[in-house]
């Protein structure tokens, strides 16, 4: 009866510290900045997750149900693959769960994650931050993607300070962060999903590979921002300091709801005097399914129940207290805030750009040192076909021998001169491809943490075409350069543009590998995919006009090469205008003025793809 009474006092006593939070919470939206944390219920009602394997369905999460009041701290906890993630992924709201709900403050997370997803912060198992950027560059940035349009340049700084203050890393503020130990990484982590100061806070396993001064530091900084109205829900397997979260969840090893309760309540009921050993009973004694029986007959649940009641009842006005909006970023906004990181990031990695540019002076030179002599070019043809007339004298003057042996050095030469030209567009596209091939895969982490914060696909997308543009425009110059000087090519400006265009439609081949490829090695493993077809289907070894039976034609037209090739040998350089032969080289001959709107029209095109592969990939993971 006394327990009764006691435990009574306790619920009128937490009930009392709810409404005052959740009217400190409306205060607090008064103020200025719509981004203060606002104390948050949790109700998680039967989660059920499954997922399509070969042997049939599998259920990663089944019908998990708990609550979480404000400002509390929460661990899940559980075996290795007992569904930790899958469940922390399904309260988060990144991967919604098949079957149940998350209500929070009455709401379904489901159902308006738009609206709430500026309540949550995320922190991964990987970093979210890009290593070559200073502490303070990458709070900045994530400040200016992630606050409401409009915020002044003065409140970010102010935010960043305070942040730098919370997560105690002020004075690494102008350092690297590939030089942080791996302690000050996890501040960083945690630190940019503090900038927006959300009242749910999700981790993955922050404290893993640390060791154990380390892990206590990271508990206190936890429990610190609990106290300052956020709550926090870890997953971990670190359990020394297990006893700072008021909360603990337990999953059994085929993700049913073992335990919900605090600390001191789990060894109780478990009858244990180390949380290690909960994991042992977890694993071995009893079928999973029993645990959650068990669990349902035992009194914690059941304090539990009836408390979750009093809340709902509690809370029928608190989603008042979520309507702020956060006006969201233009597109354009975003544009500019992604290219600028973008090349402040490529700007720090000194050794990859000096490699771009060696590329494109390296080939050229290659080029020049193979086809000077033995393709004199066409400055040095003496023999056009427009200069019948000398041809002629040179008949009449009985030098036959000398004719036909000239007929076919000029034919020589003109097919070396196309070889020169079909390496430049392979070169071109080959070039554009490995630029791009990593730029958005070698990032997918923080790319999908700031999908969920709101940055746009197209944006971000043409923030990697645009500076990478630049980088194949500069190419492209130095290729161009180098061989029309040394080999006399006319029309250089038409075959800068041209090289371009092949070396922009090489890039965005590779933002697609980029976009569908799950790593980086998967990635460079897949641009010769893409590349060796352009060399065999370009027309340059086989021409197109020998080509047999017709319909095998088409699959040449679908490679971006054989435009490029016969643009720049059949209309911009002109091989055949040039030669002596009275036969025109039959696969660079003609009109090739519409293929400038096909190569514009590939661009796009790819351009498409990668934007759908990125969408696509949004779903998907
Ligand atoms: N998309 C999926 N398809 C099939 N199985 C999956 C999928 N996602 C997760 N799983 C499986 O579900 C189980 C739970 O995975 P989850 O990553 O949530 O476990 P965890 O408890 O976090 O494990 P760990 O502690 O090792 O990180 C694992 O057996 C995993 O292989």
């Amino acid at each position: 009866m006394l327990a009764a009474e006691g435990e009574d006092d306790v619920e009128i006593e937490n009930n009392r510290s709810l409404v005052n939070l959740l009217n400190a919470s409306r205060l607090r939206e008064q103020e200025k900045t719509s981004s203060l944390s606002t104390p948050l219920l949790v109700e998680v009602n039967h989660l059920t997750r499954m997922v399509k394997t070969r042997c049939g369905e599998k259920k990663l999460l089944d019908d998990i149900n708990f609550f979480i009041e404000p400002c509390e701290f929460v661990a899940i906890l559980g075996s290795s693959g007992a569904g930790k993630s899958t469940l922390l992924h399904a309260l988060s709201g990144i991967c919604p769960a098949a079957e149940g709900e998350i209500r929070i403050n009455g709401q379904n997370l489901y159902e308006e994650y738009d609206r709430l997803r500026s309540f949550i912060g995320y922190v991964p198992q990987d970093d979210i931050v890009h290593s070559d950027l200073t502490v303070e560059e990458i709070f900045t940035y994530a400040s200016r993607l992630r606050f409401p349009a409009g915020t002044s340049e003065s409140i970010i700084t102010r935010r960043v300070n305070e942040v730098l203050e919370e997560v105690k890393i002020t004075d690494q503020r102008s350092v690297s962060v590939k030089n942080l130990s791996g302690g000050q990484r996890k501040r960083v982590n945690i630190g940019v999903e503090l900038l927006t100061k959300p009242s749910l806070l999700f981790l993955d396993e922050a404290t893993s590979g640390l060791d154990p001064d380390l892990e206590k530091a990271i508990m206190e900084l936890l429990e610190e921002l609990k106290q300052k109205g956020s709550t926090i829900i870890m997953v971990t397997h670190v359990t020394a300091n297990i006893r700072m979260c008021d909360k603990l969840v337990f999953l059994t090893r085929e993700g049913q709801l073992a335990f919900f309760g605090s600390p001191s309540e789990a060894l109780d009921y478990f009858g244990v005097k180390d949380f290690v050993d909960i994991y042992r009973k977890l694993d071995m004694e009893k079928n999973p399914k029993s645990w959650t029986e068990e669990y349902k007959r035992s009194a914690v649940y059941r304090k539990y129940r009836n408390r979750i009641r009093n809340r709902r009842q509690q809370i029928e006005h608190a989603g008042e207290g979520m309507e702020k909006t956060t006006a969201q970023l233009s597109f354009f906004e975003q544009w500019k805030i992604l290219t600028m990181r973008y090349i402040r990031l490529l700007s720090r990695d000194r050794k990859n750009l000096l490699i771009l540019c060696l590329q494109a002076f390296i080939i050229p030179l290659l080029l020049v040192l193979a086809f000077y002599h033995s393709a004199p070019t066409f400055k040095y043809s003496g023999y056009r076909s427009q200069d019948l007339e000398i041809t002629q004298q040179i008949v009449a003057a009985g030098k036959i021998e000398e004719v036909q042996q000239n007929i076919q050095e000029e034919k020589n030469r003109r097919s070396f001169m196309s070889n020169c030209i079909a390496l430049m567009v392979f070169t071109s596209i080959w070039l554009g491809t490995s630029n791009a091939a990593r730029e958005i895969v070698k990032e997918r982490v923080i790319y999908r943490r700031e999908r969920l914060a709101g940055v746009r696909v197209v944006p971000y997308l043409l923030s990697k075409i645009g500076v990478l543009s630049i980088i194949s425009l500069a190419q492209m110059l130095l290729l161009v350069s180098i061989v029309a000087y040394s080999l006399a090519l006319p029309k250089f400006w038409p075959n800068v543009l041209a090289f371009f265009l092949l070396s922009l439609a090489g890039g965005m081949m590779g933002l697609v590998i980029s976009a569908i490829a799950s790593n980086s090695d998967k990635a460079l493993s897949m641009v010769p995919i893409v590349l060796v077809p352009q060399i065999i289907l370009s027309g340059a070894l086989v021409p197109i006009t020998y080509v047999k039976p017709e319909y095998i034609k088409v699959v040449f037209y679908l490679a971006v090469s054989k435009w490029g090739y016969e643009l720049v040998g059949g209309d911009i350089v002109n091989i055949n205008s040039r030669s002596a032969l009275q036969q025109p080289f039959p696969a660079l001959s003609g009109n090739f003025s519409a293929h400038w709107s096909i190569l514009v029209l590939f661009i796009l095109f790819l351009c498409s793809m990668a934007i759908i592969a990125l969408l696509y990939k949004d779903r998907t993971t």
